[in-house]
């Protein structure tokens, strides 16, 4: 793989910049929009600052656009990087993550330690699956989802576009996650969440509606 930069420079993207380690794959810099942060070394790599600082690498690095777990912001990279002409990063996936080859995941997403991906799962594009995630047969996760450390899916349970599914939490067979909306830590998904709104606890409870970006 050629080497990648990462779309953020905060504590995920350190994370992606271990990730990168352990898989042999080139972190060439951050891309951090906040002018003060250009020039910054996070353990050892540069931030290079925004669009117009990378511009010149584009030949020679593809994106990761997920290096933050905001599902909106990294909607909004992706399109900043098509925009400008970028190649997106293939998946990472490391290589203590067990994982049926019959699964099926997009470009920019990544699949951190400790993951167990059973049977006939997939996952879109810019997806975070992070550590000790477990997704059972026939899951899907939308493009942009961010499913936080420690997440259970049982089988046949859909993740739409855009969904962040908080630490912990657990969703029951056959239910369903509206896109663009989040999941409390800890929650436990008895039935199925709408689209565009907030639910938390045990069992999960709509708390807030978000008007549609
Ligand atoms: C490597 C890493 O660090 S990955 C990052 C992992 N982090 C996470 O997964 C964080 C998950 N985030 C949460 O659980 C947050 O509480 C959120 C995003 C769901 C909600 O945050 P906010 O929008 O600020 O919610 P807010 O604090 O206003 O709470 C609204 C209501 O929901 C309740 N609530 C919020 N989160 C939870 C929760 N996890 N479980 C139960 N109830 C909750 C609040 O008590 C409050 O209830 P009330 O209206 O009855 O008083």
């Amino acid at each position: 793989m050629s080497a990648v930069i990462v779309c953020g420079a905060g504590g995920h993207a350190r994370e992606i910049l271990w990730l990168c380690e352990e898989l042999g794959v080139q972190v060439a810099g951050f891309l951090d929009e906040r002018p003060e942060m250009k020039g910054h070394l996070l353990e050892g790599v540069p931030v290079l600052g925004s669009w117009a600082d990378i511009e010149a690498l584009k030949g020679e690095a593809a994106l990761v656009c997920a290096g933050v777990g905001d599902p909106a912001l990294k909607r909004r990279f992706a399109a900043e990087a098509d925009r400008a002409g970028f190649r997106i990063a293939p998946p990472l996936i490391h290589p203590r993550v067990r994982w049926s080859r019959r699964n099926a995941i997009g470009a920019g997403s990544m699949i951190f330690e400790g993951a167990l991906l059973s049977e006939q799962i997939a996952i879109g594009e810019h997806v975070i699956i992070n550590r000790s995630v477990t997704i059972s047969h026939d899951g899907v996760v939308g493009d942009y989802a961010t499913i936080a450390p420690g997440v259970t899916l049982a089988g046949n349970v859909t993740i739409e576009e855009g969904a962040y599914i908080g630490i912990g939490a657990s969703v029951r067979e056959k239910r369903r996650v509206g896109c663009w909306s989040v999941v409390g830590g800890g929650a436990f998904v008895k039935d199925d969440i709408p689209a565009f709104v907030m639910a938390a606890g045990v069992p999960a409870v709509v708390k807030k509606r978000f008007a549609q970006p």
